[in-house]
């Protein structure tokens, strides 16, 4: 698709082709737009309110899917929320730019110099249609400018926690701090996932495999590590061991407290399914490398049950109801009879457009009351023949020895130790 970019900035629109370079859009720099505009100063200075107008605007002068981003600074005076708006006439120089803001900061008392940084970039369809994207950061705005990369304000916006500016910081650093990319990230998940279905053919069971989800996308390039990666889970006991099972790529791990979003229901009918399809919509929410477990309890005296359905077994609210009515129902039924498996199936769901599954099952049995305390869920009653003990009786190393979460993990890490790889099966052109 051919992509109206509302820029004269050269390095800008150079990053911007970077970034979006898996959708295989062709990028055009629109120029100096400021003479097509209709009224510069009239939509007010709430961005998300006027970038889509102006954006629509552009659109249905050139016919063509335009893009327009526009930044500012927020900060509270007075209890009140003030916008102070980068946008200083579109025909001006980076350097006039940069100027005119610094004369503006001057009189700034040091509290008003403490804002979020905010990006709001919109992509407007000519028949009408938008898509905005909003990337928000907190920090510091400095007098002079510091250091020498990045867009725009790059160089002024100095963010307290990484101890830099945007400008100071490595390409890898400011994927993650500047408003802008993470606005520009959010429009790539949002256009990249929109490829992925969850319907796609699953991989035989038992074994790991490589899923092609985007046939129509552009092949990315292969990135080098650190990765930022989304564990994407509300369970805090799976967010613990997968974190520790993690620990070996050394990537820097967020988690879904640092989102707002609500995951969405797990409809699907396989623990395949679910694992996707939570993957791919946090990935989709975030613009970010994304890892969703989905696990849960086949037992054979129940035929499989509760399987997909173990996070709400019985409609109980609790792990310890769930565990009460899990012997209930096996009540009278002996020994030999208390066959079970556990079963996990992560899925890593990459920006780019394709995921990835891997899967490990771990063969027990159901006690008839529950031992030890540690782990979570059906832990205290779920007993490993091999290792003689519940895996509420074992250390977290213990159980990512024995369990199906570890071995789903030791298949991860074993397909991402050497960094960052487009795998082998999707690589065709
Ligand atoms: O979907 P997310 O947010 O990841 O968290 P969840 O707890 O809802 O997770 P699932 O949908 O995958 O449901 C899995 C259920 O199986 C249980 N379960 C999964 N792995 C387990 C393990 O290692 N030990 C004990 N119970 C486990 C877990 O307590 C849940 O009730
Ligand atoms: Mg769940």
């Amino acid at each position: 698709m051919r992509v109206l970019v509302a820029t004269h900035k050269e390095p800008k629109l150079a990053k911007l082709r970077e970034l979006l370079a898996p959708l295989g859009w062709q990028l055009e720099p629109i120029g100096n737009y400021a003479g097509l505009l209709p009224n510069p100063d009239a939509p007010g200075e709430d961005l998300t309110e006027r970038v889509p107008v102006v954006a629509t605007h552009l659109a249905k002068l050139s016919g063509l899917p335009t893009l327009l981003d526009e930044s500012c600074f927020e900060y509270t005076r007075a209890g009140q929320r003030v916008f102070f708006s980068l946008q200083f006439g579109p025909g001006d120089s980076e350097e006039e730019r940069r100027a005119k803001l610094l004369q503006k900061l001057r009189g700034l008392p040091p509290q008003e110099r403490m804002t979020r940084f905010m990006t709001v970039l919109t992509l407007a369809y000519p028949q009408g249609k938008t898509e905005t994207y909003v990337g928000e950061t907190q920090g510091v705005l400095l007098h002079k400018p510091k250091g020498e990369g990045g867009v725009g304000y790059d160089t002024l916006f100095f963010v307290l926690e990484a101890g830099k500016t945007l400008a100071e910081m490595s390409p890898a650093e400011r994927e993650r701090f500047s408003p802008w990319e993470r606005a520009v990230r959010r429009l790539l998940g949002h256009h990249i996932i929109d490829h992925l279905h969850p319907t796609v053919e699953l991989p035989p069971q038992g074994s790991s495999a490589t899923l092609e989800l985007a046939p129509g996308a552009a092949r990315p390039s292969s990135r080098p590590s650190p990765m930022r990666l989304l564990v994407a889970t509300n369970n805090p006991g799976k967010y613990r061991e997968l974190r520790e099972g993690l620990a070996p790529l050394g990537w820097e791990l967020a988690s879904l407290l640092d989102y707002t979003f609500k995951m969405p229901p797990e409809e699907g009918a396989t623990f395949e399914d679910n694992a996707m399809l939570k993957a791919a919509f946090a990935c989709r929410q975030t613009g970010l490398l994304t890892l969703a477990d989905d696990s849960g309890l086949e037992v054979d005296a129940l035929e499989g049950e509760p399987g997909v359905y173990s996070a709400r077994f019985g409609g109980r609210k609790s792990d310890l109801e769930r565990n009460i009515y899990l012997l209930e129902r096996l009540k009278g039924v002996p020994a030999d009879k208390r066959t079970a498996r556990f079963v996990a199936v992560l899925a890593v769901a990459h920006p780019q457009g394709f995921m990835q599954l891997f899967r490990g099952v771990t063969e027990g049995l159901i006690l008839e009351a529950p031992r030890g305390e540690n782990g979570f869920g059906y832990d205290p009653l779920f007993f490993v023949p091999e290792a003689g003990k519940t895996f509420a009786e074992m250390s977290m190393e213990e159980k990512a020895r024995h369990s199906h979460r570890g071995k789903a993990l030791a298949e991860l890490i074993e397909a991402y130790k050497d960094g960052f790889r487009i795998p082998e099966a999707s690589s065709s052109e």
